[in-house]
């Protein structure tokens, strides 16, 4: 399977490159062109100043002018051409990878935090960010070499000054890079830290209101972003002092070419076209090698944003399975299920199993802590058992393909999630269900009339504050959300929190119904809740470090379960 998988996603990635293949041999061409149009500079200098003294020819000096402009022209021209074809290469992957990469960090059954969405755009706008602009010194860096060659035909003195000088400046960049690594690992942790307390502020606005947190925050904040500031003054510091040699160097192979240039000139050895030909071919190079230098970073940062791309999109959880049409007939299975959390020394689940055959509704109770949450998520398979399986008959719910998972699984997390976008699209999963089945879906949950009652109906806007909805609203639309298309398998974490004594058996009424139709219910509980008990054929009891599984017998033993105590057989 996981050959298999890596050979999918290979594709992927080395198609890109493949459909690539063309563009990128008319940037090598390009690039030669356009390098070689800048020969024409040196060639003019030579022709001009050692032959028009001498001939005196008006009409040649006019003639070469018009000629060697020509070829600055066209040298500027291509030049157009190659920067637009590297911009809109790097929007072509932008374009290409961005959606594969967030439905995949999305899809995750690994349910990787939204900081790592972030991070996997990031990397990629930042390859995008060398293609466009960092790239083009990259392909010419390869041509320094020919330029340097060049001055070292017309005298190899003068292409050894050159030499000398693209050496050290290679050296200085070297040097300029080792000295502000560290330093720009502190900034970065320090911004990091930055960051993710401002977004944390701004998540927890109401508690940092309410309970004067603010100035706390800020001091905090003041810590990390003066740290940062420190850092990248140092930083600043050391660049500008390298980046002002590098300049000086540049300014003295110059003078250096025109001094041993005219003393080779007053031996013998060399004319005054020589010289200067040679000076502005050792420019070029100097040049080119110089700004390849100052997209070093960008390289080496966009090397390993690929790396982790590449690494990300090689990581696809998701396996094809092939979905066997009785799935949606076949029991909910955990068998042996062992879970730990990261960084835990206990297990949250150890060895669990259990089997729901479709129509049976399973009621988990527990403490806070427990592990209700976590059972929630494995049974819908955002996270993967440590040890043993969770099933759908034979298959993996966590390697179902995502959109086939969609329409077997509702769920309802314990914090209530309203996205940005109307009532309908937030029932119907920003996708496109049939408005029945929204209605439908909206009558289960109770929350129907409320939502004709808006002024805009199902097509009110609402979002994450959806100000303007209580909390028990919020939460029927959510379970609405799960409700929808009256899936297969149904996971409500604490669905009665929040709701009111008579929405709560309204919503008793319609998990009775569910189950009635053949969808398969789990439920978590942490206060007893009389209609949740209700709809229950079996009890799962968590705390105290163990888990039994019980067939209820009467409600009454779930409010026993409650305290820890009854229930105690395993099916
Ligand atoms: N991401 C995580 N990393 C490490 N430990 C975690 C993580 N999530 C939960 N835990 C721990 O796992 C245990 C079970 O947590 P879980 O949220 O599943 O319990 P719960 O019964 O749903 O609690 P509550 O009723 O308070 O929501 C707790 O001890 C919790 O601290």
């Amino acid at each position: 399977m996981a050959r298999r998988r890596k050979a999918g996603n290979d594709t992927a990635v080395t198609a890109a490159w493949r459909a690539s293949w063309g563009g990128i041999v008319a940037l090598i061409l390009f690039t030669a062109f356009l390098n070689l149009l800048r020969f024409a500079t040196p060639l003019y200098l030579l022709q001009v100043l050692d032959r028009i003294p001498v001939s005196r020819s008006v009409e040649t000096l006019v003639l070469l002018t018009v000629m060697v402009l020509a070829a600055v022209a066209a040298g500027l021209a291509l030049e157009v051409v190659r920067r637009r074809m590297l911009t809109r290469w790097g929007t072509w992957i932008e374009r290409r990878f961005g959606p594969i990469l967030v439905n995949q960090e999305l899809s995750s059954p690994g349910a990787r935090p939204a900081a790592d969405i972030t991070r996997a755009l990031s990397d990629l706008g930042r390859v995008r960010s060398f293609v466009s602009q960092g790239a083009a010194s990259w392909l010419d860096v390869f041509w320094v070499p020919i330029f340097l060659f060049g001055s070292f035909l017309i005298h190899p003195l003068l292409g050894t000054v050159a030499l000398s000088a693209v050496g050290l400046l290679v050296i200085l960049a070297i040097l300029q890079e080792w000295s502000t690594r560290e330093a720009r690992r502190v900034s970065n942790d320090a911004s990091r830290e930055a960051g993710v307390l401002v977004i944390d502020a701004e998540r927890n606005r109401e508690s940092v209101g309410a309970l004067s947190m603010s100035s706390a925050l800020t001091e905090k904040w003041q810590r990390s972003a003066g740290g940062k500031l420190t850092e990248r003054e140092r930083i600043e510091a050391r660049q500008n002092f390298y980046r002002i040699l590098i300049r000086g160097l540049g300014e003295i192979l110059r003078i250096g070419m025109i001094a041993f240039g005219l003393w080779l000139t007053i031996v013998g050895e060399m004319t005054l076209g020589g010289i200067f030909a040679a000076r502005v071919m050792a420019g070029f190079g100097y040049t080119l090698a110089e700004r390849a230098a100052r997209n070093w970073r960008s390289l080496r940062e966009a090397r390993t944003a690929y790396a982790s791309l590449k690494q990300r999109l090689a990581d696809n959880g998701e396996a094809q399975v092939s979905i066997l049409p009785s799935m949606t007939q076949a029991p909910l299975i955990l068998d042996k299920v062992s879970f730990r959390h990261q960084g835990q020394r206990e297990d949250v689940v150890r060895r669990l199993s259990v089997s729901l055959a479709p129509g049976e509704g399973l009621l988990i109770t527990g403490t806070g802590g427990t592990g209700k949450t976590t059972l929630s998520r494995l049974i819908v398979g955002i996270i993967e058992p440590r040890y043993g399986q969770v099933r759908l008959g034979d298959v993996q719910i966590a390697r179902v393909p995502q959109d086939i998972r969609a329409n077997l699984i509702g769920y309802l997390p314990q914090h209530t999630e309203i996205f940005t976008g109307t009532v309908r699209e937030n029932i119907s999963r920003l996708g496109d269900a049939p408005f029945e089945e929204v209605v439908a879906a909206a009558e289960l949950a109770g929350i129907h009339e409320r939502i004709i009652a808006m002024p805009q109906g199902y097509d009110t806007p609402i979002g994450p504050e959806a100000t303007g909805l209580s909390g028990s609203e919020r939460k029927r639309i959510a379970l609405a959300r799960a409700f929808l298309g009256k899936p297969r398998l149904i996971v409500l974490d604490e669905p009665m929190a929040n709701l009111d004594d008579a929405t709560r058996r309204a919503l008793g009424t319609a998990l009775k119904q569910l189950k009635a139709e053949g969808c398969t219910i789990v439920a978590t509980q942490a206060v007893h809740s009389t209609p949740l008990s209700r709809m229950a054929d079996k009890f799962l009891i968590l705390g105290g470090g163990t888990l039994e599984v019980t067939r209820a017998e009467s409600s009454k033993k779930a409010e026993q379960a409650d305290d820890g105590t009854g229930l105690r057989s395993v099916t």
